[in-house]
């Protein structure tokens, strides 16, 4: 069996002391969060992993729920990959995302970040309230923000935004970066120790993945093996906790994109109006805009109405809207049907 050392995932001292409450459990640190299944890493292995029923019981506020970067207690069930979570250690920093319009308040994106690299583009996406306001997201969660100023190939005036941003960063770091020159990412690279947890907060499009490629030197989306599926089916899972050759960790989460994602109250329907209308257009209500007959979205794209890198864009942007619908209704309906069979069972021992 393989043993996995932990120490590289950023278990520490701290969380070590912490652990030694639950003797009867082992520990593991959460890498991904899928639809009603957590993946962690364990000095086994990976696991997939469930809450337990009583812990889920006890959770009054979706913030006690496991997020990713969370180092949890479990026991795995014997001779499978298969293992239960009961408890969260106390988390060192939390990226919350409030949910407007609904009852579910607060919702945890990312724990355990150490270092929150800001990215902003020198080019077109500068803009110094926007950092401010990122800043005050990074320092509210506990980890401690650094600016990565991106793109510098597309800027003639490096040195003048640099000493404006120095000005606002209050303190934090500021680094200078490309991905067009080969070294343009080195300046990141000191930040990236062993055991050390990061994430990239910043606006659509500014270079988030592409640093965040380079860095793993291939791209992410890593294409999994089932083993005992006699189809030997492939599967392409999404690690959201990521380990970088260079040591060191990077958190990349559709949620914490999200937190990025939004300059103003703006939605996305503010931001595209132009796609909204042009959808208006489609023939078929429910149209794709993959093949369609009659489709307004193709149409627009070929006759030049609407650059593809926009409508990419868009569709980016509404995935990633309904991977946090898709949670919020998940959660409520496990949260409301486990407390239904909890309070059942209570009556029923009565
Ligand atoms: N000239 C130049 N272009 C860059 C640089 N970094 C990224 N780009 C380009 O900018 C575009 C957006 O980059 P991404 O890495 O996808 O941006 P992102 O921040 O991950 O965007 P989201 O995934 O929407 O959050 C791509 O076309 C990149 O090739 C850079 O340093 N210089
Ligand atoms: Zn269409």
């Amino acid at each position: 069996m393989s043993t996995i050392d932990l120490a590289k995932y950023g278990l520490t001292d701290r969380y070590e002391t912490l652990m030694r409450q639950y003797p009867e459990y082992s520990v593991g640190r959460i890498v991904s969060q899928e639809k009603g299944f957590y993946r962690v890493i364990t000095s086994c292995g990976e696991q997939i992993a469930e809450i337990s029923g009583k812990y889920r019981y006890q959770i009054n506020t979706p913030s006690e729920y496991p997020a990713v970067g969370d180092f949890v207690m479990l026991n795995s069930i014997e001779n499978s990959n298969r293992a239960v979570i009961h408890q969260i250690l106390p988390r060192k920093s939390v990226f919350m995302r409030k949910n407007a319009g609904t009852n579910f308040t607060e919702q945890v994106v990312a724990a355990n970040i150490d270092t929150l690299f800001i990215c902003m583009s020198l080019n077109n996406d500068f803009n110094l309230r926007r950092l401010e306001r990122f800043l005050s997201i990074g320092w509210n969660s506990g980890a401690v923000p650094v600016i990565v100023l991106t793109k510098a190939d597309l800027c003639d005036d490096v040195k003048s935004k640099q000493y404006e941003v120095e000005l606002t960063a209050n303190g934090a770091d500021v680094l200078i970066t490309s991905s067009m020159g080969k070294d343009g990412y080195q300046k990141i690279l000191p930040y990236l120790k062993e055991g050390v947890t990061t994430a990239m907060l910043g606006s659509s499009g500014v270079g988030k993945s592409t640093l965040i490629n380079l860095l793993l030197g291939k791209n992410h989306q890593d294409t999994q093996e089932i083993r005992g599926d006699d189809k030997g089916r492939h599967t392409t899972t999404r690690r959201e906790l990521i380990l970088l050759p260079s040591g060191g960790m990077i958190i990349d989460t559709p949620g914490i994109r999200e937190l990025g994602m939004w300059d103003s109250a703006s939605g996305l329907e503010k931001t595209f109006t132009d796609i909204e209308a042009i959808i208006n257009d489609c023939r078929y209500k429910d149209c794709t805009h993959t093949c369609e007959p009659g489709c307004a979205v193709l149409s627009a794209i070929q006759n030049g109405n609407l650059s593809a890198e926009r409508w990419k864009s868009y569709q980016k942007l509404q995935s990633e809207n309904a991977f946090m619908e898709d949670a919020k209704d998940y959660f409520t309906k496990k949260e409301k049907k486990y407390k239904e069979i909890a309070k059942l069972n209570k009556s029923l021992r009565k």
